[in-house]
């Protein structure tokens, strides 16, 4: 938590779901039009073939739907690619851009990723931008390194708190079960929030800072109740309205 900041409980599906998997989406919609909108913003990002659908079935309710990747280009010879402003035009209000995945399997540097997070504010979309440490970083005690060198690269020196949002996720806590240390988690995202200063100023006050990488309902409470998190970024969980909406609750018992 920081004082003064609404925290948002995230989604990734990644590449999961089908149209029968929009009843989910339905029922998280459900759950926070009840009451868990008065803790917590949310946004579930789902796959670009079911956007426009779960933009539609989330409009009637305070959750927004966003994508998960997006090309730097607004339009053009790149096939198989999504733009931002395709996004923006099938419902999204956000995209994540840097996913460590992405990162991964695309070779995606940080150079891109800034190129993208630019290219979501171009087609007025919140830009997501994920950061963290590979399992090899972390144990050579690199960790916030990292970090240092993810938010000079990948962050666009123009962001704002309106326009981004930072989302660190260990690359070794994603899928696995392992989470780091509540302490842990405490050093990296005032190590993150010190950077932001640095290069954007007075914006990264109010910036929000998810975490991300196996948020459950189990630990949801230890791990966004540390300072300094904003909420988080949820993989697997997210698919689940019940473990989902289970996350957002952590809430009601974090002061
Ligand atoms: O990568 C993630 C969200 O973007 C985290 O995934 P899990 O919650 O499945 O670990």
């Amino acid at each position: 938590m920081t004082p003064g900041i609404r925290p948002l409980v995230a989604g990734n599906w990644k590449m999961n779901g089908t149209s029968a998997s929009l009843n989910e989406l339905r029922m998280i919609g459900n759950g926070f039009m009840s009451g868990l909108d008065a803790e917590t913003e949310a946004l579930v990002c789902v796959p670009a073939t079911l956007l426009a659908h779960a933009a539609e079935i989330l409009s009637r309710t305070p959750v927004r739907a966003g994508g998960e990747d997006c090309h730097t280009k607004e339009s053009g010879a790149y096939t198989g690619c999504i733009s931002a402003e395709m996004l923006k035009d099938a419902g999204a209000s956000h995209v994540i851009v840097g996913h460590s995945e992405c990162r991964e399997q695309s070779g995606e540097d940080d150079a891109t990723v800034q190129a993208k997070a630019s290219a979501a504010w171009r087609a007025g979309l919140v830009a997501v931008v994920c950061i963290g440490e590979t399992r090899a970083e972390r144990e050579a005690g690199n960790t916030l390194d990292v970090l240092s060198r993810q938010i000079a690269g990948s962050v666009p020196p123009d962001a704002t708190a309106s326009n981004t949002i930072i989302a660190y996720e260990p690359v070794w806590a994603i899928g696995t079960g392992l989470t780091p240390t509540a302490a842990d988690v405490a050093e990296a995202h005032a190590h993150i929030r010190e950077k932001l200063s640095e290069k954007l100023g007075s914006a990264a006050a109010k910036m929000r800072i998810l975490y991300g990488g196996s948020v459950k309902p189990s630990n949801a409470v230890e791990l966004l109740g540390v300072r300094n998190v904003d909420g988080a970024l949820v993989g697997g969980a997210s698919l689940k309205a019940a473990d989902f909406l289970g996350i957002a609750e952590a809430y009601r018992n974090i002061s």
